[in-house]
């Protein structure tokens, strides 16, 4: 068998999906993406056909591997997500081959069922208590929020107590039968997130998330030194390579790679063994599509330290589009009571992906942008 074609369809919300072609007929499907970088990422996509056109789908570790380290330059963001596009529609190929769920051809389930989450407020937290009573009378307790609007690298009191209210307005009205993530989406400089890491110790996260940047990574374990409250990160780390030092560091109880940004499925699957060995969980990153979600699931199975699957239905990001618009059998990605997910029963990813309305929405071609964020003062603010 060989490759013949990879085709990018940017679509809205802000997704991208990549149709890989054989020789033999059989089709695969990724989902590579940047949000905000669909077109950078398009382009390193066909960088990348160059080299697989042609190639046998079924040798997806020597072709990772030399996309990887073939051009010399690697890692980052854009190119690390068009090789996850790659990745993933190549293990859905050899799942139609092979006729059997990508999880089987992993080495089979470590779970029946994988439990999800799904986001509630939009980029500024709002109308918390409200969507948490509508997505737990649809059977979810378990949520993620942004844990503040922008913040100051020194802010203020009100600013401080502004996101503590919050959360501690969840806690009042729910108590302990919900669990919730903050996610301080890199908002928070390393000084402020003593401070509020501090305050919010009371109310008992679920989890942070991204309590600093990536790029502050060291503070980490001296974080997690001062509080009780796991500390998650992840989306903005795209290979083993990155996750080995977090890892080594210390500080991170949750890793939360993305599947359509840290190399896919076989990158992630690495990924996740690294962190079991250190006791981490593994919380796959999703505010994406639903070939990104398949891919995190299939993940998810196989992997003894899975706890938590981030999956987009109903983000406040999805406008134009939503997860199941573009998957013909949606009843593969139902979510139970409790936000549980189930096996795929289909080969592949076990996604039927609905090409005529991929086309038909490609051809308004979304073109989303994260917003640019300032300051009272003017300066540039972390969205
Ligand atoms: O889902 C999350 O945890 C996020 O932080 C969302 C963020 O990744 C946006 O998708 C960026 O555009
Ligand atoms: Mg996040």
């Amino acid at each position: 068998m060989k490759v013949t074609k990879i085709t990018t369809y940017r679509v809205a919300p802000r997704w991208m999906f990549l149709k890989m072609e054989t020789d033999e007929g059989v089709v695969g499907w990724g989902e590579p993406v940047v949000e905000g970088r669909a077109r950078t990422v398009e382009a390193a996509v066909s960088e990348l056909s160059e080299f697989i056109i042609g190639k046998d789908p079924s040798r997806i570790n020597d072709l990772w591997q030399a996309m990887y380290r073939g051009g010399f330059y690697r890692g980052g963001a854009v190119f690390m997500s068009a090789i996850a596009g790659i990745d993933q529609a190549l293990w859905d190929i050899k799942g139609k081959v092979l006729n059997a769920p990508v999880y089987e051809l992993l080495g089979g389930r470590v779970r029946d069922r994988m439990k999800t989450y799904c986001w509630v407020g939009g980029d500024r937290p709002a109308d918390i208590i409200a969507q948490m009573k509508e997505r737990l009378a649809h059977g979810f307790d378990t949520f993620k929020m942004n844990g503040c609007e922008e913040m100051s690298i020194i802010a203020s009191s009100k600013q401080v107590d502004a996101a503590v209210a919050k959360v501690a307005e969840i806690r009042e009205a729910f108590g302990n039968t919900i669990e919730f993530g903050l996610d301080f989406h890199g908002r928070v400089s390393a000084p402020m997130a003593k401070v509020l890491v501090k305050e919010l110790e009371p109310f008992r996260p679920l989890f942070i998330e991204e309590p600093v940047l990536a790029e502050q990574a060291e503070y980490y374990p001296r974080i997690a030194a001062q509080t009780s409250i796991p500390i998650a990160a992840g989306e903005r780390m795209y290979s083993r390579f990155e996750f080995k030092s977090v890892l080594e560091r210390g500080g991170i109880s949750i890793v939360q790679p993305d599947l359509s940004h840290a190399g896919g499925i076989t990158e992630c699957v690495k990924i996740a063994a690294m962190a079991e060995a250190y006791d981490v969980a593994f919380a796959p990153h999703c505010p994406l599509g639903p070939i990104a979600l398949a891919a995190c699931l299939h993940v998810d199975f196989v992997s003894w330290n899975a706890t938590l699957q981030e999956q987009s239905m109903g983000i406040h990001y999805n406008k134009g589009g939503e997860v199941l618009d573009y998957v013909r059998n949606k009843e593969a990605l139902k979510l139970d009571e409790g936000g549980y997910a189930h096996p795929f029963t289909g080969p592949g990813l076990g996604i039927d992906v609905n090409e005529e309305l991929i086309i038909e929405r490609s051809r308004e071609a979304q073109d989303w942008r994260n917003p640019l964020w300032r300051h009272p003062d003017g300066s540039v603010a972390e969205w």
